[in-house]
C-alpha cells in the first residue's frame, strides 16, 4: 500500500466577498501530494494559486473542504513547524545580519544560542553563504537573499517548503542559477516543496509534477508528471523531452479556458 499523502487537499472553495461582489477563487480543488514530490502550481494571473498556497499555509481558510498537511489541520502543522516558506520578497529584516536572519524561526521557537548558532551555520553552508554570515541583508544580491530566505525557511527542519514565486523578482540568469540551487538543496533536504509560478519552463525544469490551474473560478485543469531524470543541469533545458514537456504543458494551460495565457 502506497504512503498517505503528506498534503490532502478535499473539495476547497475559497470564496472572496467585499461589498456585493464576490471572486471564486478556488473551486472544487481536490489535490494530494506525496513526501518527497515537488509540485508546482501553475497558470495565468488571477487564477488563485496563491490563494491556494495560503489556504494550505494557514494564511487563509478555505470557505468549504478539508486541508490535511502531515495528517493535521494547517494551524496544527504551523504550530508544529512542519512547514516553512518562502515568498517573491525575501523579507529578510535589514538590521539582523543574515546569520540572525536565519536563526529568527529557532529563536521564536525557543531553541538556546548554541543549537541557532550550529543551525544557522549548517543552512547557510546548505545555501553556500556561509562566508556572508556576518553580512546584512542590504549588502548581499536579491539571488543571495533568497538563498538567506531559503536557509531561514528550512533552519527548524520543516518537512514541506511552501514558495510563492520565489524567483519571481530575479533576472534570467540569476533565476537560472537558482532554479539548480534549489533542486540541489531539495536532494539533500528531501523536502516536500510546493512552488507556485507563471513560468512554464521553471515549472518543467523544477517539478516532478506540475499541477495546471484555470481561471475564474480557480480549478485544478491537469496534473502533469514530468518523467526528465534528476538531477537536472543546464544542458537539461536543451534537450528534445524537456521541449516536449514544455509543449505539453503548454498545451494543457491554453486548452484551459482561461481569460490571460500564462
Ligand atoms: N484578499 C482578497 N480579497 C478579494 N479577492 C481576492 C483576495 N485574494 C485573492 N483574490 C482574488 O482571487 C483570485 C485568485 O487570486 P490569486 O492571487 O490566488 O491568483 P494567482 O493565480 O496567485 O495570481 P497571480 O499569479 O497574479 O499572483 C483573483 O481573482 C483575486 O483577485
Amino acid at each position: 500500500m502506497s504512503e498517505p499523502a503528506i498534503i490532502s487537499v478535499r473539495g476547497v472553495n475559497k470564496e472572496f466577498n467585499s461589498g456585493k461582489r464576490s471572486v471564486t477563487a478556488l473551486q472544487d480543488i481536490d489535490l494530494s501530494i506525496a513526501r518527497g514530490e515537488f509540485v508546482s502550481l501553475l497558470g495565468p494571473s488571477g487564477c488563485g494559486k496563491s490563494t491556494l498556497l495560503r489556504v494550505l499555509a494557514d494564511l487563509t481558510e478555505p470557505s468549504s473542504g478539508t486541508v490535511t498537511l502531515n495528517g493535521k489541520s494547517p494551524r496544527a502543522a504551523r504550530t508544529d513547524r512542519d512547514y516553512g516558506m518562502v515568498f517573491q520578497q525575501a523579507g529578510l529584516f535589514d538590521w539582523r545580519s543574515v546569520q540572525r536572519n536565519v536563526e529568527l524561526p529557532l529563536q521564536v521557537a525557543g531553541a538556546d544560542k548554541q543549537t541557532r548558532r550550529a543551525k544557522a551555520h549548517e543552512m547557510l553552508e546548505l545555501v553556500r553563504l556561509a562566508e556572508f554570515a556576518k553580512h546584512f541583508p542590504w549588502q548581499l544580491s536579491g539571488g543571495m537573499q533568497q538563498r538567506v530566505a531559503i536557509a531561514r525557511a528550512l533552519s527548524a527542519d520543516p518537512e514541506i517548503l511552501f514558495m510563492d514565486e520565489p524567483l519571481g523578482a530575479l533576472d534570467e540568469m540569476n533565476r537560472e542559477r537558482l532554479q539548480g540551487e534549489l533542486l540541489r538543496i531539495w536532494a539533500d533536504t528531501r523536502t516536500t516543496v510546493v512552488f507556485v509560478t507563471h513560468s512554464i519552463s521553471e515549472a518543467v525544469f523544477l517539478s516532478s509534477r506540475i499541477v495546471v490551474m484555470t481561471a475564474r473560478p480557480g480549478r485544478i485543469a491537469a496534473s502533469i508528471d514530468v518523467d526528465l531524470p534528476y538531477p537536472r543541469t543546464a544542458a537539461t533545458r536543451t534537450t528534445e523531452e524537456f521541449f516536449a514537456k514544455v509543449t505539453e504543458v503548454r498545451a494543457a494551460l491554453h486548452g484551459a479556458p482561461a481569460e490571460q495565457a500564462a
